[in-house]
Order: structure tokens, then C-alpha cells, then sequence
């Protein structure tokens, strides 16, 4: 029967039960008969009612998360002391009147995860206590007026709803401390606008209040597709509204933008070059909420599952991860170079093939699904099966595809038609339409009057400052403050018009006016053939750098052999390569003024990114360092010669990790973290850059890693092949009991810089499992949810389900087994990445600042 936790030690008194994750489904009696309770936490069970709870009147707190609640339990309004309330991840629907009206003191409802869509209105008898409310996640169309009474509240959570619309008076009290409304087809105010959070919000209705909001109806549009698509042709002919074919020479390099009209509807075309190497970049400038444009030449199409892989299968798959809630609308260009019939074959082919994969993820989904839902212990994966649901909820919109001869004037046209079709459709396009203040659409217009102007500098970079006193002098601008250019300017940004990466340090007071010249930076250091670059680097550019063909030649085979590159290669690379494309004069700006002093704009961008990492590159003995003298606070030596960058893109070798790590032992503790459906392009090349931050000890090849932490080697491998993509992690086996905390410890740090890096795609599954130790058993262990509330697994032995053997737990999950004589621990131990340097082992963080490591 049923062990609760607490009740089994409880004495008469006891005021705080935990049954958490017990598959209850009525409340125990001895729970009710113990009216002195003032906790009671029924996280996941199987519960859809708690009758009897009305006794335990003096209930302070009441966690009732992850059950199969479906009717709001009324009983609850007896519960007058109830000061916390936690009803998330149900089934409910509707919340009766009289309830909340008897809980005067409630000051914590979690209501998230259900189907509601009103509340009821006596939910304003909280006024005076209520301060955090949480509807995310369910179907509200408007947003609840109940709320609109609530003057104490400091929490709002409300996204993931359908809301088009905030109320204005709901900003105008000053107690709101945090607002998320993400994920609402927001018009007033726009997604862009509430993304800049409470203050920004304010600022846009005290705004409103001054002239009316006017509608500006804006798309941006992403042209992908593979090399030679035809995309900048139809980027240009759709821009000009005639035929404007591009010579074949002239090809994209990183990403072209540019912006039009087609009738009020404001277009902004981003055009993503085809070539392989600019793919480490799309995680920066592939974005959501745009219609994608998928090119694809039918003329090299041919209907085999090669081409289809190549031209269409790779983008859908990556949109699917990346941007799944994202329309698609596939073109195939030549069809002049294609017979009738071969046309109309090759769409079909393409949008059968497309729709099969749309189908197997769902069926992929689907099994993952089940196999949750039919394991012996399923409550311990709710988190799991929560976030595939999510995921299974969200599909890539792809449209009919449109066939053009991009020669003809009249296919584009036709192609015009469609695309405008399309995004009037509020079923697919709810949030094209925003409200904005006037002020948003002059300051836009003042902008482009300042890039389009004579003495905007090429590069389009402008100190804020100044661009605030330019646009002070603009007659209609001229009470144009700070902070509300501030506004303005991150509205430009999520919409794409401008760049401004706040965010970064050392960028935030430089705003990109053209962010065509971002890209340009980008590609100075991500592109193709960087080692020819770097060879052909002219003697007098080696000589300004102080460097030497000797120097030049270490570059190269340093580049080649370990894809790293000193600061003074940087510059000198980076110099030719403005010099050759006649923008010397934007050297010192993006690469700081002062040779080895100043990193510059340039690093902070690909730092920011993950494209490069910093390292250490030293291979004499350093007679500088300092002494450790114990007691003593002991410092790194820094600058001791020049700074190196690991670039783990062009990392080619995987023999130096290999003869480090000395090989596989069956010994080993070994996890998988499975990848559906397959591992982003450029995701281990980011892992790398991260989690090498952490671990300033590492080895780096092509497709694999060594961390060394405390001097115990970490190995990860990926393995990318269809339908079987993982990442492998391995650590030694400890020699003693004790060792498996630390081995896991620093296992469960990297599980969690991978799962935080895979957050960024959203339609991407990632599952750990660890796989039977019996040589040769098939069988994989899935692990369970790693929530920090939970012990992972309550058992000290687990047996395989396929050979029955039986292994320690802890030699298959982080689940170290307690000495017999140690107190039974309060809470479990939790780990978790809260941000991109902050570690959590237990009841410790770490914060990690590149490679600066200092405990909290
Ligand atoms: N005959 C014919 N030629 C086309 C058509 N569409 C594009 N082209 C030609 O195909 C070549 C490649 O077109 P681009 O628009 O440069 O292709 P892209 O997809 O931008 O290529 P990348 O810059 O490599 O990414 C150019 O020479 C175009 O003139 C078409 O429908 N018919």
C-alpha cells in the first residue's frame, strides 16, 4: 500500500505531509484525519477529486500539480486559511463562482496547464492578497477582467493563451514586478513590444494615450533553400515587380535583406545564402513568426529520396526543430528548363515526401508518447511526456507548392498573388497585423532617412547616443528621450529592421542601422575556404600586424591542424579581407583600436553566438605564474602572450581526443542523449564552445570532446546517422562508493548545458538513456524527469528488462546511494543551468563566466 513519505514518521502533530508521485487516487484517510495540517503536497498522482480535504480547515498550502483533476474541487472553498494553491497541469475547464471569494488570504495560484478560458469573477476577492497568478498555458481569448482588480499582484504569467489584446488599466498600478505573455497572437501591444517587458509595455500605452495606434502590417519573409535555388533571383524580381534574373556568379554571401511593399503590407526579405558554411549562422538569423520561403530548383530535382534529402528534407527537418510553428511555402523555380508533366511530377513527389516526413515525426512523437505512458512508473516522466504533448501540438505549416519560371514576368506576379493570399490569412498569419503609436513608425522612418543619408558610413554602426541626438533634431522627434528610443530601437530589432544586441556588453551602445553589415562581419570569419584566406594574407597587411611569413605559415598550420587562430591572425585576416572588398575603414571599429589590447566588436559577436571559443595555447611552462600560497587568494596568470579562438567548425581531426582518452572501457559510466529527430547542424560545434568554457582543461576534435574536471576525464562523442542520433557521454568508473557523486555530478553538468542549448530548438527532442551494462543487451534505460523535487529513482537496484540482470543504480543514473549511517537527506539533490554560466550540483552553484570559475 501506500507509503507516505512523511506520514510513516509523522507524529500527531504533523503540520507538512509530502505523497507526492504516489500514483494516489483518493486522499488517504490518515491525511484527513490530522485537521492540524497546514502543508499538503499531492504533486503528481492520479487524483480527479479530493473529497474530504474540507476537514483539514487550517491548510496553509495546497500542491495539487500533475493529477487528472477535471471538475474545480469546491471542497476547496472551506479551506479559508489556504495561502498557496497549486492546481497546475490538469484537465479543468471552468472555475465555479464561490470559491475564492471565501480564501481571503491566497497569495500563490497556479491555475497553468489547464483549458480554461475565463475566470470567475469573484477571483477579485484576493485583491488584497493574491500576488502571484499563474494562467499560462491554457485558452483564454481575452484577457480575464477578474484580474484587472487585482492591485497587490506582483506575478503575471499568461502565455501560451490566444490573447490579441492587454488591457492598458492592468499596467497602470505600479506592484507588477514580472509579466510573461509570450506565445499570444498579440496585436496591442505587439509580441515585439511586450518581449521588453513591464516598463516597455507602460511606455507604449502612456503613448497611445497622446495619438491613436495605426495599424502597420508587416511580414518578414526567409528565403532558404539549397546553393543555386533561384532564391536571390526571386527576391529581387518579387522587390522590383519584374523579372530580374541574377548571373550565376553573383552569389549570396552569408545573408541579403531587403524591404518592400505589396500593397499595405510591408515585406522584409531575408535572403540566407545556400552554401554549407554559412549554416553555423542560422541559429542567429533564423527566427520565428516568418513565412518561410522555401526555394527549391526543380530542374536539379529528381525524384529520389538523394535530391529530396538535399533540396527540401534537410530544411524542413531544420525548420521543424528550429522554428515549428513556422509557415512554409515551397517554390521550385526552372520549370522552364522542365517539361509540363516533369513538373507537376516533381511537385507531387515533393509534397508527398514532405508530408510523410511531417508524418513520421508525428508518429515519431507519438511512440515516445506511448512509451512514457506505458511504462511501469509513468508519473516519474510527466515532464517529459508534457513537453513531447507540447511538442506534438506544434507543426510546421507547409502550403501548396507554387511553381514558377522565374524568366517570367507573369509567374512572378502569380507568386506575388499567392504569397499576399497567404499572409491576409489570420488563421495563418494572427499576429502580421500590429498596433503601434505613431512615434514607432516615425522614428523607423527617421532611421532609414539616416542610413540612406550621405554621411551614414558604409557599415551602418552608430553610437546610440548619437543616434539619439540625430533623431533629436528630426522636427517631430525632438521630445524623443532615451529610453523610449530604447523601446523603439528593441522593436526594430525582434522585427528585424534594425540590430541591437543589448544584451552584450561591449555592443550595447552600438546600433547596427543595416544589419546586412552584421552579416558581413560574420562571414569575415565563417566561410568557406578561411584557410586560403589565411594564406593569401599580403606581406605589408603581416608587417602592420607585426607578424612574419613564418608567423603566416604557423597560422595555417595551426588553423589546419587544431582550427585555431591567434588574435594577431584574426587581425591580419580580418584587415585583407576588408581591404579586398574596399572596407578597410571599418577595421579599428570591429576589431578594436590597439593590437593584443581590446578584443572588439567582432568577438563579442562570435563569442555571443558560440562560434568561437577563447583557449589556452601554451606549450613551454609559464615562469610567470603566480605562487599558490595556501590561504591565499590565488590569481591566473593572464596575458601571457597572445589570446588563441578555437573555431570548432572547422575542426577536422579526432585522433588527439582519442589518444587521450585511451579508449572505451565496458567499465565505463555511459549515456546516450538521444536526438529527434537527428542533431542540429552546428549544435555539437556550440556544445563544445559551452560546455569547453565551463572546463577550461579539454581536448576538441571533429566529433569529439575530453573534459577534465578534478582531474577525471569526460568524454563526448556524436554520432549523426539517420534515425540514430546521439551524443554519447562517458566517465571512468569510480574506484570507490563515494566517486559516483562526482563522476555524476560532472556527468549531469554537461547533460544540462546540453539540454539548455537544445531549448533553442523548440522542436527538438532530446531524451538521456543510459544503456544496459551486460555486453551485448540492446536495452536502454530512459531517465526519468530531473525536476529537483524528486529523488531521480526510490530503488538502490535495477534490473533489465531484457538480459535480468541486476546493477546498483548508481551505475546506470546519478542516484548515489546514501551510507547506511548518514541522516536521510531533507530534499533530494537537484541540478539545473539557470543561465549560460550558472551550474547547480546539489546545494551548490557555480557561476562560470567564460573560464573564470568562482563559487557562490
Ligand atoms: N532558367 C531559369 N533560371 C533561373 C530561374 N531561377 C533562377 N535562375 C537562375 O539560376 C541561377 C541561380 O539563381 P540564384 O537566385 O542566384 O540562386 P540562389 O538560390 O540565390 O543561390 P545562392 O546564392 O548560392 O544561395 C541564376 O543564374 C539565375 O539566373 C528560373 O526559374 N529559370
Amino acid at each position: 500500500m501506500i507509503q507516505p513519505r512523511a506520514c510513516q514518521e509523522q507524529d500527531d502533530n504533523l503540520r507538512d505531509v509530502t505523497l507526492s508521485t504516489q500514483r494516489l487516487r483518493v486522499l488517504p484517510s490518515a491525511v484527513l484525519s490530522n485537521p492540524a495540517l497546514e502543508s499538503l503536497d499531492l504533486d503528481r498522482n492520479k487524483l480527479r477529486s479530493i473529497t474530504g480535504i474540507s476537514k483539514l480547515c487550517n491548510l496553509k498550502k495546497l500542491m495539487l500539480s500533475k493529477n487528472e483533476i477535471v471538475d474545480f474541487p469546491s471542497e476547496i472553498r472551506s479551506l479559508v486559511c489556504l495561502e498557496k494553491l497549486e492546481l497546475n497541469q490538469n484537465q479543468i475547464r471552468v472555475i465555479p463562482e464561490g470559491v475564492f471569494a471565501h480564501l481571503p488570504r491566497l497569495k500563490h495560484l497556479r491555475l497553468n496547464n489547464n483549458r480554461l478560458s475565463a475566470l470567475p469573477s469573484d477571483l477579485a476577492a484576493c485583491q488584497g492578497s493574491l500576488q502571484y497568478l499563474n494562467i499560462s498555458n491554457n485558452l483564454f481569448r481575452t484577457f480575464p477582467r477578474p484580474v484587472l482588480q487585482l492591485g497587490h499582484l506582483q506575478e503575471l504569467y499568461v502565455q501560451n493563451n490566444a490573447l490579441r489584446q492587454l488591457p492598458k488599466e492592468f499596467f497602470q498600478g505600479q506592484s507588477l514586478k514580472m509579466f510573461k505573455a509570450n506565445g499570444n497572437p498579440l496585436r496591442e501591444p505587439p509580441s515585439e513590444v511586450c518581449a521588453g517587458g513591464i516598463q516597455q509595455i507602460r511606455n507604449y500605452f502612456s503613448q497611445l494615450q497622446y495619438s491613436s495606434g495605426q495599424e502597420d502590417k508587416r511580414v518578414k519573409a526567409m528565403f532558404l533553400g539549397a546553393s543555386l535555388a533561384g532564391k536571390s533571383t526571386i527576391c529581387k524580381s518579387l522587390k522590383q515587380g519584374q523579372t530580374k534574373l541574377v548571373p550565376k556568379e553573383e552569389r549570396t554571401v552569408g545573408i541579403e535583406i531587403s524591404e518592400f511593399q505589396i500593397e499595405d503590407f510591408t515585406f522584409l526579405f531575408w535572403d540566407f545564402a545556400g552554401q554549407l558554411e554559412y549554416y553555423m549562422t542560422h541559429h542567429v538569423f533564423i527566427t520565428p513568426q516568418a513565412l518561410v520561403i522555401l526555394v527549391i530548383n526543380l530542374h536539379m530535382y529528381q525524384t529520389n529520396e538523394k535530391t529530396f534529402k538535399e533540396l527540401v528534407g534537410f530544411w524542413i527537418n531544420n525548420l521543424s526543430m528550429r522554428v515549428p510553428n513556422s509557415v512554409v511555402l515551397p517554390v521550385g523555380t526552372h520549370v522552364d528548363c522542365c517539361e509540363e508533366e516533369e513538373v507537376e511530377e516533381k511537385r507531387h513527389d515533393i509534397m508527398t515526401k514532405i508530408s510523410a516526413m511531417l508524418t513520421e515525426r508525428k508518429r515519431n512523437l507519438a511512440h515516445f508518447i506511448n512509451n512514457l505512458e506505458g511504462s511501469e512508473e509513468p508519473e516519474i516522466y510527466v515532464d517529459q511526456w508534457e513537453k513531447l504533448k507540447e511538442m506534438e501540438s506544434r507543426t510546421l505549416k507547409v502550403l501548396n507548392l507554387v511553381a514558377v519560371n522565374c524568366t517570367n514576368h507573369y509567374d512572378i506576379r502569380k507568386l506575388e498573388a499567392t504569397i499576399l493570399k497567404h499572409v491576409k490569412n489570420e488563421d495563418l498569419f494572427p499576429e502580421v497585423v500590429r498596433v503601434l503609436p505613431p512615434i514607432y513608425r516615425q522614428v523607423e522612418a527617421a532611421i532609414i532617412d539616416i542610413t540612406q543619408s550621405e554621411e551614414m558610413a558604409n557599415h551602418g554602426m552608430m553610437d546610440l547616443q548619437y543616434l539619439l541626438s540625430k533623431l533629436s533634431q528630426c522636427k517631430h522627434l525632438a521630445s524623443l528621450g532615451r529610453e523610449l528610443l530604447q523601446d523603439i530601437l528593441r522593436y526594430l530589432h525582434r522585427i528585424g529592421l534594425v540590430v541591437w544586441y543589448e544584451e552584450i556588453k561591449h555592443l550595447e551602445s552600438t546600433v547596427f542601422l543595416q544589419p546586412t553589415f552584421l552579416i558581413t562581419m560574420f562571414k569575415l570569419l565563417v566561410r568557406y575556404c578561411l584557410a586560403q584566406q589565411l594564406e593569401s594574407i599580403p606581406v605589408d597587411t603581416l608587417i602592420g600586424e607585426h607578424a612574419t611569413i613564418r608567423d603566416r605559415s604557423n597560422w595555417v598550420w595551426t588553423f589546419k591542424s587544431k582550427a585555431m587562430l591567434c588574435h594577431r591572425a584574426v587581425r591580419a585576416l580580418v584587415k585583407h579581407q576588408l581591404s579586398s572588398e574596399g572596407m578597410r575603414d571599418v577595421f579599428e571599429e570591429i576589431m578594436g583600436y590597439k593590437p593584443h589590447r581590446g578584443r572588439g566588436k567582432l568577438f563579442s559577436l562570435l563569442e555571443h553566438f558560440e562560434l568561437c571559443l577563447e583557449v589556452r595555447h601554451t606549450e613551454v611552462l609559464n615562469p610567470h605564474a603566480s605562487e599558490f600560497v595556501p590561504g591565499k587568494p590565488w590569481e591566473t596568470t593572464r596575458g601571457q602572450g597572445e589570446s588563441w579562438y578555437l573555431f570548432p567548425t572547422y575542426l577536422n581531426q579526432t585522433e588527439e581526443v582519442s589518444e587521450v582518452w585511451g579508449g572505451d572501457h565496458p567499465e565505463d559510466l555511459h549515456i546516450r542523449a538521444y536526438f529527434s529527430p537527428e542533431i542540429p547542424e552546428g549544435f555539437f560545434q556550440r556544445l563544445l564552445v559551452k560546455a569547453c568554457s565551463f572546463y577550461s582543461t579539454h581536448w576538441v576534435a571533429k566529433v569529439t570532446c575530453l573534459l577534465i574536471c578534478n582531474g577525471k576525464p569526460l568524454l563526448i562523442k556524436e554520432n549523426n546517422q539517420r534515425a540514430y542520433s546521439y551524443l554519447e557521454l562517458r566517465c571512468r568508473k569510480p574506484a570507490e562508493r563515494m566517486g559516483f557523486q562526482v563522476a555524476w555530478d560532472f556527468l549531469m553538468a554537461v547533460v544540462f548545458i546540453v539540454q539548455k542549448l537544445a531549448e533553442e530548438w523548440p522542436g527538438l527532442h532530446v531524451c538521456m538513456k543510459s544503456p544496459c551494462r551486460t555486453a551485448g543487451c540492446p536495452a536502454e534505460l530512459i531517465w526519468p524527469d530531473m525536476d529537483g523535487t524528486n529523488a531521480v529513482t526510490k530503488e538502490d537496484v535495477k534490473t533489465c528488462g531484457t538480459c535480468r540482470h541486476r546493477f546498483g543504480t548508481e551505475l546506470l543514473l546519478p542516484k548515489v546511494p546514501r551510507k547506511l549511517e548518514e541522516p536521510r537527506m531533507q530534499t533530494s539533490a537537484h541540478y539545473y543551468v539557470t543561465s549560460y554560466g550558472t551550474t547547480t550540483f546539489g546545494h551548490s552553484s557555480i557561476h562560470v563566466n567564460q573560464q573564470n570559475i568562482s563559487s557562490e
